[in-house]
């Protein structure tokens, strides 16, 4: 449920609109059409959202921005305004205004902004903390108790309440983002905003505008002032997802930020200031990056000061169980299932599985099996296919890395010969490839995804649709500079 407020002296056609895009239920849209009606409003209903016009009755939007700000800095607050008045929406950004939008409102854009504003409130609120009932199904709880967890959560203890920037490794889908924001809600900065951005997510042109900003005239299409998150998030906290991503001219900028906590936006030749705790994470080896000259050293050590790393699932023993104990309940409720219990033989499948996509793959096959099952008991056929006989499934997964024993135990899998009631094997046994073969490749190309694409002789497209259906976050893995190579299947 997305709580949305209004502060406009003319509402009904922003209301009309604004409850176009985003209808009840899942959504509250509440309008009041004066500075004064709308902090009461805010005070009451604490909205994720605020939309506010810059000319009001009976204040200066900007005044009453800073007096959201007094209530709770965190909301985002996206200014509407016409276009001419642009400059003063763009100040308000300065002051860590969400964004802003043209009147007359595009639907589309709309839609886009405060869905992204949404995002941003939900990070900040939904609580992220170690579970104490492994039973738990609150949607930001940390569960599990494997030794390497429980020394992530010593080192969230120790590092939350310290002003410092941390840096979070392990492969994707390890939790890193919800230990950010569990560093993020214990520290103390947690009343003030906390935004997140992927590195590997934004094309490298766009990334350091979208960081540190830019100004009028600075490259073709800056048509005006942007003010970047690390101005923008002033006082709060930066999440940067991918950071080993980065290029490397930017993560200079980084490092002086770091060090002196100044920067210049792009173009400009004024000097800011901001105050930012920066929490950064990545999949990469940063230590091995930056002794290869891929990473710089001096980033790699002021961010490693305080580093925590987390395990693969593969290597959690137990909290297999205590995970999907947690997803089926938080999914049942979810989807409206009643799975209640889980077979022993589909814990051996998940337990024999490597789980390359780690927790989120979990949770994704879960989903999936969810939707096949019927009944209270979760049974081996309800799994995804890459889960089916355990000899053909685990076999064929597990000679990653060296091709003559993947080879081998393909062959092996084979060797069972097809049974009457077999269905789809010739794409079952393709997927299974695929599970093998793509993260080698990726390996390979020490994550580029152009040059495994190229490896592989498929499409970097089509790569990026096989490691998602995989698991694998595909935004880690981009890099998108290079132009696509021709689609090919991959038979
Ligand atoms: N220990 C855990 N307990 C409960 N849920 C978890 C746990 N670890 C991860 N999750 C869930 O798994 C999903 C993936 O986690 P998250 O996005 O934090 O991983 P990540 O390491 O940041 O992934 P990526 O590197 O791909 O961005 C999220 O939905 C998260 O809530």
């Amino acid at each position: 449920m997305g709580r949305l407020i209004l502060i406009d002296d003319e509402p009904a056609l922003i209301a009309r609109q604004a409850r176009q895009v985003f209808p009840a239920p899942d959504h509250v849209v509440a309008v009041a059409a004066s500075g004064a009606e709308g902090l009461d409003l805010i005070r009451r209903e604490r909205p994720d959202v605020v939309l506010l016009d810059l000319h009001l009755p009976d204040a200066t939007g900007f005044e009453i921005y800073q007096a959201i700000r007094r209530i709770d800095a965190r909301i985002p607050v996206i200014f509407v305004t016409v276009a001419r008045t642009a400059d003063a929406a763009i100040e308000a950004m300065k002051q860590g205004a969400y964004d802003y939008l043209f009147k007359p409102l595009d639907l589309h854009r709309l839609r886009e902004v405060v869905e992204g504003a949404f995002e941003v409130a939900r990070r900040m609120r939904a609580p992220a903390a170690v579970a104490e009932d492994p039973d738990t199904d609150a949607p930001g709880a940390i569960v599990g108790s494997a030794p390497a967890m429980l020394e992530v959560y010593k080192a969230i203890g120790r590092v939350a309440a310290q002003d410092v920037p941390v840096l979070i490794t392990g492969e994707s889908g390890t939790g890193k983002e919800l230990v950010a924001q569990a560093i993020y809600q214990h520290g103390p900065r947690s009343r003030q905003p906390f935004l997140a951005l992927n590195c590997a997510a934004i094309p490298e042109t766009l990334l350091e505008s979208e960081l540190f900003g830019h100004e009028r005239g600075s490259f073709t299409g800056a048509d005006r002032r942007r003010i970047g998150k690390f101005e923008q998030c002033n006082g709060g906290t930066i999440f940067l997802d991918e950071i080993g991503d980065m290029p490397v001219a930017l993560q200079a900028k980084l490092l002086r930020l770091l060090q002196e906590q100044t920067f210049e936006r792009v173009g400009g030749d004024e000097t800011i200031h901001t105050d930012v705790r920066l929490i950064a994470a990545t999949h990469r080896d940063l230590k091995t990056w930056s002794n290869e000259g891929r990473f710089r050293a001096d980033l790699y050590y002021r961010l490693s000061v305080f580093s925590l790393n987390l395990p693969p699932l593969r290597e959690r023993g137990d909290d297999l169980r205590i995970l999907v104990r947690h997803f089926l309940r938080r999914l049942n409720a979810e989807m409206g299932r009643e799975v209640r219990d889980v077979a022993p033989e589909t814990y051996d499948r998940l337990s024999e599985y490597p789980w390359p996509g780690n927790v989120r793959e979990l949770q994704s096959t879960l989903k999936q099996a969810l939707l096949q099952a019927s009944g209270p008991l979760l049974l081996p056929r309800f799994l995804p296919e890459a889960f089916g006989e355990p000899a053909a499934a685990t076999t064929a997964v597990r000679g990653r890395g060296d091709r003559s024993e993947a080879g081998l135990d393909l062959t092996v899998a084979l060797e069972g010969g097809f049974r009457p009631d077999d269905r789809d094997v010739y794409s079952e046994l393709h997927r299974q490839l695929d599970r093998l073969l793509l993260p080698a490749a990726m390996d390979f190309a020490h994550g580029s995804q152009h040059q495994a694409a190229l490896i592989l002789g498929i499409a970097r497209q089509t790569l990026r649709q096989k490691l998602k259906q995989l698991g694998l976050h595909p935004a880690h893995l981009v890099d998108h500079d290079e132009p696509d190579a021709p689609d090919q299947p991959l038979s």
